[in-house]
């Protein structure tokens, strides 16, 4: 399978990172491109081995399976430097944020087969959290193919589009809610007088226990949590602390912003695209 990387920012490095840990692919049937960034492209191709050009046509004439993998703001412009090339033999997998599939769709102006995700960072360890999901054009067989794919770099789940968002606000997003929690971890281990290093080690063994805890003990977390809290003692004045300071409410507003903000995204670029059709249209 050969596959090519529309974009060749962070997410892109953590699932060509992923997919080549896991033996999906070889380094010699991944290529990338991106706009601008040569010294980027030249260091992904000596760091990974993988083929890397500022040609779009060379980028997906051969390729399988086409990431798509710019910032969102950036679609239209990169979807128009490769559209002449692409056929229906291809699929599309879209990794960027809000963007619906019918809007990629019609960026194409052809009936593509889209499959549209929202993987995590964590991919770059072979731990993203990714939800698929299928556009007008694409058949079972793609969502199985994109899911295989998915799952060499972590969970991989299916769901309807319009969830997409939320997905987006809690797991695309979510890695950055953990670093948040660990920077303010150690600020706080500082301020207790623990030096940096030893501060860095716990918070960080803190949370991979917690975390795995979570995933092999089948155990809710609020389980888990009580198991920590004894009667009277330290944890209970934690989290009382952390219960007055409104957290669980700040986490329920955080996780609705960003899920807002993914379909305001989307939105923008449907809303531009619109605005465009109709101004041809009264010429
Ligand atoms: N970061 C994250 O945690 C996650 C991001 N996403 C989604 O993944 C996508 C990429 O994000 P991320 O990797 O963080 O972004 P980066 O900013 O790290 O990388 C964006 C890449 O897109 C390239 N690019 C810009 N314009 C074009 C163009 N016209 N043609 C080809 N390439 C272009 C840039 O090239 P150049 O440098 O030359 O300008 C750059 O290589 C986004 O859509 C985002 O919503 C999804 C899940 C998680
Ligand atoms: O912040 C963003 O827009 C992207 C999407 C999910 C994670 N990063």
């Amino acid at each position: 399978m050969k596959i090519a990387f529309i974009g060749a920012g962070s997410m892109t490095e953590a699932i060509i990172g992923g997919l080549l840990k896991k033996g999906i692919c070889e380094n010699g049937n991944i290529i990338v491109t991106n706009k601008q960034d040569l010294t980027r492209l030249q260091n992904l191709a000596i760091k990974y081995g993988v083929k890397a050009t500022e040609d779009k046509q060379e980028a997906v004439t051969d390729a399988n399976v086409i990431f798509l993998a710019m910032k969102p703001k950036d679609a239209k412009e990169g979807i128009q430097a490769i559209k002449n090339y692409v056929t229906k033999k291809q699929l599309v997998i879209s990794i960027l944020a809000g963007i619906s599939s019918e809007v990629i769709e019609d960026l194409f102006k052809q009936k593509l087969r889209v499959i549209r995700s929202m993987p995590n960072t964590s991919a770059a360890i072979g731990l993203s959290a990714t939800a698929i999901a299928k556009g007008t054009y694409a058949q079972e067989e793609d969502l199985q193919l994109a899911q295989s794919l998915f799952s060499a770099i972590g969970l991989c789940t299916i769901v309807e589009e319009e969830q997409l968002h939320a997905v987006t606000g809690v797991s695309g997003s979510g890695p950055a809610y953990i670093y948040f929690i660990a920077e303010a971890m150690e600020k706080a281990a500082l301020a207790q007088g623990l030096d940096t290093t030893v501060a860095k080690k716990l918070v960080n063994q803190t949370l991979i226990g917690a975390a795995q805890m979570l995933q092999e003990t089948d155990k809710s977390p609020d389980v888990l949590r009580k198991e920590v809290t004894s009667p009277g003692g330290t944890t209970q004045r934690g989290i009382s602390v952390l219960h007055d300071l409104k957290v669980s409410e700040a986490f329920v507003s955080c996780i609705d912003g960003a899920t807002k903000r993914s379909r305001e995204m989307g939105k923008e670029i449907a809303d531009k695209l619109k605005e465009k059709t109709s101004t041809r249209t009264d010429v």
